[in-house]
C-alpha cells in the first residue's frame, strides 16, 4: 500500500556514494551525430551544485538530445558527460538514485490512475513520503484518481512533474516542464522549484520561453541549432532580449521620427478608420527613445509583447552583421 511506503527508505539513501564533485552537472565537447540530421556539437556546460540552470533554445535546438545524453538514453558520438563526477555513460544506476527526470513527452499506461501511476514510480524509487506526493498533487490541482487516459495535456504533464519531485532528488533534470501547464500551475511549479533549491537540489531545466527562465533561473545556457551561443548569469540576457511593440494612434502619427529610431526594425504601418497601428521590433537599449517620442502624440493603445527565442535570435543576429 502506498501509505505505507516509507519515507525514511527514501531519505536513508540521500548522500551515498555521490563523489565530492564541484559540479552536478559537466559535459565536456558532447557531440551527437544523428547520421542524417545534425544534433548537438562539441557541448560544454558546467552547472552548479545547488543553482537553478536554464537550458535555453528555439525548436530543434538541441535541448532534448542533451538531456537524453545525460541521462544515458542515447550514446554520444564524442565527447564526456558526468553527473555529481559521475560518468554519465558508464556510472547510470547509481548516477539515476539522485536524478529526478522529467522527459520532453510523458506518457504512462493509460488504464492506470494518477495515483497508481506515481505509487508504480514511487515503488521504482524505493519508497517515498505520500504525503508529499499527495501535497504535490493538491498544489498543482491535480486529481489523481483519474485515468492517465482521461488526462488532459496538462494533467498528465502535472503526473510527471511530480513523479521527478516525489523522491526529492539531489538533480532535476526537466525537459520544458511548463508545457501545457497554465499560468496558475506555472507559478506554482516555479515556487515548487525554488522550494527544491532551498533544500539543496540543483535543477536543470530546458525553455523556448526567455521570460521564463529570467524569472526562476540563477544562470542560463543558450543553445542554437546544436552549439553553444552563450552561458552566462541571467542579467547577461538583456542585450538578446527584444520587445515586440503594438502601438496604436488617434490623430497624427510620428512614422518618420519612430522609423529613424536605431534598434528599431520590421516596422508596419495598418491605418484603421481614424487610427493607425504601428508594429515593429525593439532593442532593449531603444526602447527608452520610442516611449519618448510616442509621448508627445495622442496613444490609444500600446502592446509591448516577448517575441518568440528565434525572433529575437534573428532580431540580436542581424544587428551584430
Ligand atoms: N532520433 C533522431 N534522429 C535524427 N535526428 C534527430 C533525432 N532526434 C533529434 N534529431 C535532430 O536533432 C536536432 C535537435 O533536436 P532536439 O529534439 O534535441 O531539439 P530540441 O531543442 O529539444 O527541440 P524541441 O524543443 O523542438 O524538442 C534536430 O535537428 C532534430 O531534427
Amino acid at each position: 500500500m502506498v501509505n505505507s511506503i516509507s519515507a525514511q527508505k527514501a531519505e536513508s539513501r540521500v548522500d551515498i556514494n555521490i563523489k565530492e564533485s564541484k559540479y552536478a552537472l559537466e559535459t565536456n565537447k558532447l557531440t551527437k551525430n544523428y547520421g542524417s540530421s545534425r544534433g548537438i556539437i562539441e557541448l560544454d556546460l558546467r552547472v552548479d551544485q545547488g543553482e537553478i540552470f536554464g537550458f535555453l533554445g528555439p525548436n530543434g535546438a538541441g535541448k532534448t538530445t542533451t538531456i537524453r545524453l545525460l541521462l544515458n538514453l542515447i550514446y554520444p558520438t564524442t565527447g564526456k558527460a558526468s553527473i555529481f563526477g559521475l560518468d554519465c555513460q558508464n556510472d547510470t544506476v547509481e548516477i539515476r538514485k539522485h536524478i529526478g527526470y522529467l522527459p520532453g513527452e510523458f506518457t504512462m499506461y493509460s488504464n492506470l490512475t494518477g495515483a497508481k501511476t506515481l505509487e508504480y514510480f514511487a515503488n521504482l524509487r524505493g519508497g517515498v513520503d505520500w504525503k508529499y506526493v499527495q501535497e504535490l498533487a493538491q498544489r498543482l490541482d491535480l486529481d489523481m484518481s483519474k485515468k492517465f487516459k482521461q488526462y488532459s495535456r496538462g494533467n498528465k504533464q502535472k503526473v510527471g512533474v511530480i513523479q521527478a519531485l516525489m523522491h526529492k532528488p539531489r538533480l532535476l533534470v526537466l525537459d520544458e516542464p511548463t508545457s501545457g501547464l497554465d499560468p496558475l500551475n506555472q507559478q506554482e511549479f516555479y515556487k515548487l522549484i525554488q522550494e527544491a533549491k532551498a533544500n539543496g537540489s540543483t535543477i536543470f531545466f530546458s525553455s523556448h520561453i526567455m521570460s521564463e527562465v529570467e524569472k526562476v533561473c540563477d544562470r542560463v545556457a543558450i543553445i542554437r541549432e546544436g552549439k553553444l551561443v552563450k552561458i552566462g548569469m541571467i542579467s547577461e540576457l538583456t542585450d538578446i532580449k527584444s520587445h515586440s511593440l503594438e502601438i496604436t494612434f488617434n490623430g497624427q502619427v510620428p512614422l518618420e521620427e519612430l522609423s529613424a529610431i536605431p534598434g528599431v526594425s520590421h516596422f508596419e504601418v495598418a491605418p484603421n478608420d481614424h487610427r493607425q497601428t504601428v508594429r515593429c521590433v525593439v532593442r532593449p537599449e531603444s526602447l527608452d527613445k520610442i516611449l519618448k517620442v510616442v509621448s508627445g502624440y495622442t496613444v490609444v493603445n500600446f502592446v509591448s509583447r516577448e517575441p518568440s527565442l528565434e525572433e529575437s535570435f534573428l532580431e540580436y543576429y542581424r544587428e551584430q552583421k
